[in-house]
């Protein structure tokens, strides 16, 4: 093979692909010939209305749910963080982010994954200690220590105020381009997902119904007031700055 081959972004396979996923609740279809590639690399952010599958579709990709027709496509187990931090109180902060690592350099691995997230310095301690901010960035250092190739974001930031929560957004740009995963990441935030994604896409009665991809060199080539619309928040309400 030569080195153009090795380089080629066409030679570096998709973080996941999804074709014609299908998934319902007895009579109830939640998701319906659902299609989706996401690049590694590639910031997805999807919105969507509450109760439009946008959680079913996540737990599908993570595995944790069970599918109802279709195929779901991933080199490897995606590494996923919740709304929650889930951490477990009984352990060290490093401990809770080797979870799962089996090798000898785990406290190792999972110092450097700290110290990315700006919590090196804090190994030993508890998840009690820390702030909401804290305990999210240890979720993100869990998942990262992992080198997913798929990164699967259900809320993260939901529960922080905001100035931390611009802070997060920060540094899981920095971090999403250090490790270049695929991320889809799932918020009712439309201001986040402008700020985040390389593509929107908006999810409405188990489909895709729109996708807009972003151009980051220039003004942001969707407005929030047309996103909202896609959402179907109308104009008749006062948009906030
Ligand atoms: N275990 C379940 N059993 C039956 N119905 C379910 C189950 N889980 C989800 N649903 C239904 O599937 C639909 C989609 O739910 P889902 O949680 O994926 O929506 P969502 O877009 O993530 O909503 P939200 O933004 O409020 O989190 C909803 O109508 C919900 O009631």
């Amino acid at each position: 093979m030569t080195l153009h081959a090795v380089l080629s972004p066409a030679a570096i396979a998709p973080a996941v692909v999804v074709t014609g996923l299908h998934r319902a609740y007895g009579s109830r279809v939640v998701i319906e010939n659902l299609n989706l590639r996401i690049e590694r690399g590639e910031f997805v952010v999807l919105l969507g209305e509450s109760g439009c599958g946008k959680t079913t579709l996540l737990r599908a990709l993570a595995g944790l749910d069970a599918i109802d027709g279709g195929r779901i496509t991933a080199p490897r187990r995606p590494a996923v963080v919740f709304q929650e931090h889930r951490l477990l109180p009984w352990d060290s902060l490093w401990r809770n982010v080797a979870l799962g690592l089996d090798a000898s350099d785990a406290r190792q691995r999972a110092a450097t994954a700290l110290t990315e997230v700006g919590l090196g310095g804090r190994l030993d301690d508890w998840p009690r200690n820390l702030s909401g901010g804290q305990a999210q960035r240890v979720a993100l250092a869990r998942a990262l220590v992992q080198e997913p190739e798929l990164l699967l974001l259900d809320e993260p930031f939901a529960a922080l105020d905001a100035l931390t929560r611009i802070r997060m957004h920060d540094l899981v740009r920095e971090l999403v381009a250090a490790h270049r995963p695929g991320v889809l990441l799932v918020t009712h935030d439309v201001d986040e997902a402008i700020a985040l994604a390389d593509r929107i896409l908006v999810m409405r009665e188990g489909r895709i119904a729109f996708e807009h991809r972003m151009k980051r060199n220039g003004a942001a080539p969707i407005g929030r007031a047309e996103l909202l619309a896609e959402l179907g928040v109308g104009t008749s309400h006062p948009i906030p700055a």
